[in-house]
């Protein structure tokens, strides 16, 4: 299966490959560098302004940028297209759907060590990037505890994102923008804040064959982001990591589950950012040509008790 097919341009949206990067605005980089050096085991490395925190997961130049804020919250997602041409024809496509497109400037391109980007909101004020042309490292990453983060075409993991009517949320992220539907999940309207009886969809889409890249639930949310997963290549890295949650007492925000549409082994745990960190392995990869769209009827085949986080 080559990236070229006409199956990849489903719905003739942007043609996202992955999410790139994410920047996070904080009061607090030192406790950012503890949790993510610490608790995730990323790397942190120079970059172009000496305020900001730099992270590496692989061998892109930063997935993750903290830059110092008044507000503990996602700053926005970045995700990556082929070129400059995918890049262009992205600006066509979004202000021809009315979604007002601004380009990055010579000096946030240097920032964020891109060729080109442009900005724009979602309809429920959620901040997105597309970038291309990022650059990446000849020398390899060694991360501090020996893990290997699953990137690559799969890019740097998931976001769960904030709307406020998920029908409307799932249009514009389909048609809009061009991910696929790969799972949806029903809860009660009550969980979200509308009336009781009612049905709140929680949808989770791809542009990849990582499962989901992108998952929304209809519910505000102070800090921008539900939470951000990053996927580890073992079990062992996994384990390992919830024990160093409990030596740097991170607050874990759910336990150690299997979830059901995605088969990712993972837990929760709260970042300085206001949003969850999950982290994973053994995630669920798909090919658009076999893949079918259906409901899962539980969180997770075990584990994952959320309720730990609400916990004094
Ligand atoms: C259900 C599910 C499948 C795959 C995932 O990667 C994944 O993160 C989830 C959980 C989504 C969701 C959440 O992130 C916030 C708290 C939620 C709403 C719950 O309390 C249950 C489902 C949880
Ligand atoms: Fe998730």
């Amino acid at each position: 299966m080559t990236q070229q097919t006409a199956t990849h341009n489903v719905g003739a949206g942007i043609d996202i490959r992955s999410m790139g990067y994410v920047r996070v605005e904080s009061t607090d980089l030192d406790a950012w560098r503890t949790f993510a050096g610490k608790v995730l085991g990323l790397v942190e490395v120079k970059g172009p302004n000496p305020d900001n925190l730099y992270l590496r997961m692989d061998d892109v130049s930063a997935r993750i940028v903290v830059e110092p804020s008044e507000h503990d919250r996602l700053g926005c997602a970045g995700w990556e297209v082929a070129d400059r041409r995918a890049l262009l024809a992205a600006v066509d496509h979004l202000k021809h759907h009315g979604v007002d497109v601004v380009e990055g400037s010579a000096e946030e391109c240097a920032e964020r060590r891109v060729e080109g980007f442009i900005r724009f909101s979602d309809p429920f004020d959620n901040v997105w990037e597309l970038f291309c042309g990022i650059t990446y490292e000849s020398r390899p990453l060694v991360t501090p505890y020996a893990q290997t983060f699953v990137t690559g075409e799969q890019g740097l993991g998931h976001i769960v994102l904030p709307v406020t009517d998920d029908e409307a949320a799932l249009a514009f992220y389909t048609d809009v923008l061009g991910f696929r539907l790969r799972d949806s999940m029903r809860m009660p309207g009550e969980f979200v804040g509308k009336e009781p009886g009612s049905t709140a969809w929680l949808r989770f889409l791809g542009c990849n064959p990582r499962h989901h890249s992108l998952a929304f639930l209809p519910m505000p949310n102070p800090a921008r982001c539900v939470h951000i997963m990053m996927e580890v290549a073992k079990l062992d890295d996994v384990g390992r990591a919830l024990e160093r949650v409990r030596r740097y007492k991170a607050p874990l925000s759910a336990t150690l589950g299997r979830h059901m549409n995605d088969q990712m082994v993972s837990f929760y745990v709260k970042s300085p950012g206001g949003f969850d960190v999950e982290y994973g392995t053994e995630g669920l990869t798909v090919e658009d040509e076999k893949w079918v769209a259906r409901e899962s009827t539980a969180v997770s085949y075990w584990g994952h008790d959320f309720s730990v986080g609400h916990q004094a």
